[in-house]
């Protein structure tokens, strides 16, 4: 397997999850989130301010660019990935695509507390949330070779699910 990337909502577990399964699969773990962090030196809610989501989305291609080109990495990618079509072109020819699939009120109560999430600093983040699940969802799907239930339970349930999936991807 050259490289897993996991796609999903802001608090659907990609970043917990994708640590986790890079280490029981003897890979390497990536976050696109924290590597623009990384190679700008400040948090994402400062490159939106300073730069606007447009800015962000530009670094964020090409971080996506750059780390699906790589062997032996699982991916977490941020939640807007998806959004634009060159990303999800290179995404689905990649790397196997495993989707999060979480229900918005889940992601809901697990983000709420958080302010590192620009998206969500708005009057009705509860709404948004809904609202961009709404709106990402097939395109989450449209590129997913496979799909998890990443809402119940805890995160060592959603890994086994995932390792079971990606036996039945290998013998196909
Ligand atoms: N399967 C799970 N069961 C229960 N809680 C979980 C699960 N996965 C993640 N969490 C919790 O949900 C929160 C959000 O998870 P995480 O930061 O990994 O999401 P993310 O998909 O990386 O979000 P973002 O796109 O904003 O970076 C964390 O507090 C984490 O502990
Ligand atoms: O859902 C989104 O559009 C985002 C999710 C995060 O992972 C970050 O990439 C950023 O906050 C934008
Ligand atoms: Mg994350």
């Amino acid at each position: 397997m050259e490289r897993l990337i996991l796609v999903g909502m802001m608090g659907a577990g990609k970043t917990t999850i994708g640590r986790e399964l890079a280490k029981r699969c003897g890979m390497r773990f990536v976050d696109c989130d924290h590597e623009i962090e990384a190679r700008t030196g400040v948090k994402i809610p400062t490159i939106f301010e300073i730069e606007g989501e447009e800015g962000f989305r530009r670094r964020e291609t090409q971080v996506i660019d750059e780390l699906t080109r790589i062997d032996g990495l699982v991916i977490a990618t941020g939640g807007g990935a998806v959004m634009r079509a060159e990303n999800r072109a290179m995404l689905a020819e990649r790397g196997v695509v495993i989707y999060l699939n979480v229900p918005p009120q889940v992601l809901w109560e697990r983000t709420r507390r958080d302010r590192n999430r620009p998206l969500l600093q708005v009057s009705n983040p509860r709404e948004r949330i809904f609202s961009l699940h709404q709106q990402r969802d097939p395109l989450y799907r449209e590129i997913a070779d496979i799909v998890v239930d990443g809402g119940r339970g805890n995160p060592g349930g959603t890994i086994r699910q995932i390792q079971k999936a990606l036996e039945t991807c290998r013998k196909a």
